[in-house]
């Protein structure tokens, strides 16, 4: 009998049992899971993200996205889970155990320092400055998608948002108007609904504030922003009006100026004046290198 070819990518609802619920947005959901066709107990562990049933179609195109997706700071694709008919159809990932750097960054506080936040930064713009390659658009780049497999490796891990740009495109347009991350979002986005590789780039300048500040709540860029917002009450408009008045989130506590204007690049008004993912990647290894003696680090 010849030998049964197993597709490794095609997974069987009923060998999947499911742990814990990892992660909950506007999507649907993320569950970690035990993957265990042998029923020994010893299957492997997956993250299975399951959508909403309305946004199934979206899911689809985030499937076709990460399986063309290959690079050491990008989540895996594993394969996928079609139930009885394709009713409903889930993205099988490997999971990272230590989560999302929201979940980890403020419990770590006091063991990560400022060169290894910095070696996170550069692990996210590896994974971007592949991205851009593949002429992909992220569009929800935060803290809150970049995942933590150890306390040496970080991986972009949810492309939800993520767009291809058409060939005579260089820009991705919104079509519909998700709850968007609108506090991660360049002038741009908010005025025009244009996505360009260089919104990204703002979007990562928001994430290495993140970075620099572990995440605290109390600092988030919601925060930072309303306050500047008078009234507190939160539009768009009001969000439009600091950033075109050329109001930036401040400098974190104890962040070196080098690394404060590297921020800053990112937020340059104009998408054609930003820092680009390949420039920040130079930039970041010389603030990290040795022979430089850190000096480029000098608070
Ligand atoms: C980013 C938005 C969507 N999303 C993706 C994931 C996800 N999480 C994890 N691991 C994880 C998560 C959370 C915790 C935790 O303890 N939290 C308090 C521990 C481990 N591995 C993943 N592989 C692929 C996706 C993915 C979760 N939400």
């Amino acid at each position: 009998v010849p030998i049964q070819e197993v597709d490794p990518t095609v997974f069987e609802t009923r060998f999947l049992r499911k742990i814990k619920d990892l992660g909950e947005g506007h999507f649907g959901k993320v569950e970690l899971c035990q993957y265990d066709p042998r029923g020994d107990g010893r299957g492997q562990l997956v993250a299975v993200k399951s959508l909403k049933p309305e946004s199934r179609g979206q899911l689809w195109k985030e499937i076709d996205t990460m399986r063309e997706l290959y690079h050491h700071n990008i989540v895996k694709y594993r394969g996928v889970c079609s139930e009885e008919g394709g009713r409903t159809t889930k993205l099988i990932m490997e999971y990272l155990p230590a989560g999302s750097l929201k979940d980890y960054l403020p419990w770590r506080k006091h063991q990560t320092d400022l060169k290894r936040l910095l070696h996170y930064a550069l692990q996210i713009c590896q994974g971007m400055d592949y991205l851009g390659s593949q002429r992909f658009i992220h569009r929800d780049l935060a803290a809150r998608n970049v995942l933590v497999e150890n306390e040496s490796t970080v991986k972009i891990g949810d492309f939800g948002l993520t767009k291809s740009m058409k060939e005579d495109k260089s820009y991705y347009t919104v079509e519909e108007e998700t709850d968007s991350p609108v506090f991660w979002y360049a002038p741009e986005c908010l005025v025009d609904c244009k996505f360009y590789p260089a919104s990204d780039v703002w979007s990562f300048g928001v994430t290495l504030y993140e970075l620099l500040t572990y995440c605290e709540t109390r600092v988030r860029p919601v925060n930072m922003y309303l306050n500047k917002i008078p009234g507190g009450q939160m539009i768009i408009t009001r969000l439009v009006e600091v950033l075109m008045a050329g109001r930036r989130l401040p400098c974190p506590p104890h962040c070196p100026d080098a690394v404060y204007s590297l921020m800053r690049r990112c937020w340059e008004s104009s998408p054609e004046n930003r820092i680009q993912f390949k420039d920040l990647i130079t930039e970041l290894e010389l603030l990290l290198d040795e022979k430089h003696g850190g000096d480029g680090l000098a608070v």
